[in-house]
């Protein structure tokens, strides 16, 4: 049975009397540094100039060079994309750390696959909110937190864990639970359940529903509705009562359908395609793969974005969403 801490298991203290520095400021940075903030702690942010640093300012941070912040910070929480951790780390944070302090990722790619060595005299931890930054934010806001994964990979005070658990507590992530893990552990299921569920599953499994409808002659229009717009209905049902719960609160017919109908359609070799993905992240060939897609400026990236962005799917979407939400 996993660990799982909750408010009850986990106090600030140990990030009392602390700075805090938050490097990066963009979906996970804004929103944890935020919510540490309205916990009553000390944040500081790190960043190069550009609108982020302006963001930050504008809502109340002191804000400062990556390596600035360092030296004035007790705990570093690296908050910038996963592959811009290794340099600025090499040039900025590893330089300044001192004895006693912790690092805190919010997901252990870089850890995990050795593009980051911390040095031994420093806490190493981890707080992976399993949920994109604006809901960190928004159901903070609400009075509510969002699930995160905890993990220790470094241990060099001896109150790692409770260090971790007080980040937890202060985005709001205990208000839900937290899951003890590991930085093997989070890597590897984040990757897997992103590529091949939640962003990249649901993705395609709605490209191509649309394009089948399309394809058949329906408006597209009523294409988007069907299987866009409504599949984020579906899934509140999912997400709020589970499978069955979402089953026992859509039509007889739909449940029969689908029950018959779905298992043909996302059939055993989608698990086989899985698995092929989830051994591609095990074995660290994604991770190659992804290094060198930056170092090379990301141009099997960006022709990707293009072609989503231009696919029919996007144009109606954008119609319907103006009708929908009026922007
Ligand atoms: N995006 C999410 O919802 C999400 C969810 C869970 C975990 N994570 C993890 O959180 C971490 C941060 O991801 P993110 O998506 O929030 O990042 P992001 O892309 O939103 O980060 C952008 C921020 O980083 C700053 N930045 C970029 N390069 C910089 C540099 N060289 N020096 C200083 N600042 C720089 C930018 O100014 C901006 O403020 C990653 O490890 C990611 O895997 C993200
Ligand atoms: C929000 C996600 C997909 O869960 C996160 O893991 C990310 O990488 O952005
Ligand atoms: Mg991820
Ligand atoms: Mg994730």
């Amino acid at each position: 049975m996993a660990k799982i801490y909750t408010d009850r298991d986990a106090s600030l203290d140990p990030l009392r009397d602390k700075t805090i520095a938050v490097i990066g400021y963009g979906s996970q940075g804004r929103a944890q540094a935020l919510n540490l903030r309205d916990s009553g702690l000390d944040v500081i942010v790190g960043l190069r100039p550009g609108k982020s640093w302006e963001l930050a300012e504008k809502e109340g941070f002191k804000v400062y060079r990556v390596d600035e912040a360092v030296k004035r910070a007790d705990v570093i929480m690296m908050l910038i994309p996963d592959m811009v951790q290794p340099e600025v780390w090499k040039n900025q944070v590893e330089p300044h750390l001192r004895e006693g302090m912790t690092v805190d990722f919010a997901h252990g790619f870089t850890v995990h696959y050795g593009l980051i060595k911390p040095p031994e005299f420093v806490d190493v931890v981890m707080v992976a909110p399993k949920s994109p930054g604006a809901k960190v934010r928004e159901e903070f806001l609400a009075g509510r937190g969002v699930p995160a994964l905890v993990a220790v990979y470094q241990d060099y005070s001896g109150r790692a864990l409770d260090t971790a658990l007080a980040i937890a507590k202060g985005i709001g992530a205990t208000r839900a639970g937290v899951i003890e893990t590991t930085f093997k552990e989070e890597t590897e299921t984040d990757l897997i359940g992103e590529q091949t569920v939640l962003v990249g599953g649901l993705m395609e499994l709605i490209k191509k529903g649309f394009e089948t409808l399309v394809e058949l002659g329906y408006q597209p229009e009523v294409a988007y509705f069907e299987v866009l717009n409504e599949a984020k209905l579906i899934m509140d049902l999912i997400w709020r009562y589970g499978i069955t719960g979402m089953l026992e609160r859509v039509s007889v017919t739909a449940r029969y359908g689908g029950l018959t109908v779905g298992p043909k359609v996302i059939d055993d070799r989608v698990k086989e395609n899985m698995k092929k993905a989830a051994e591609r992240v095990r074995s660290g060939e994604f991770a190659r793969e992804w290094v060198e897609e930056y170092r090379k400026g990301m141009p099997r990236l960006q022709k990707l974005l293009e072609d989503t962005r231009s696919h029919e799917i996007e144009r109606v979407g954008k119609e319907m969403r103006r009708l929908l939400f009026g922007d």
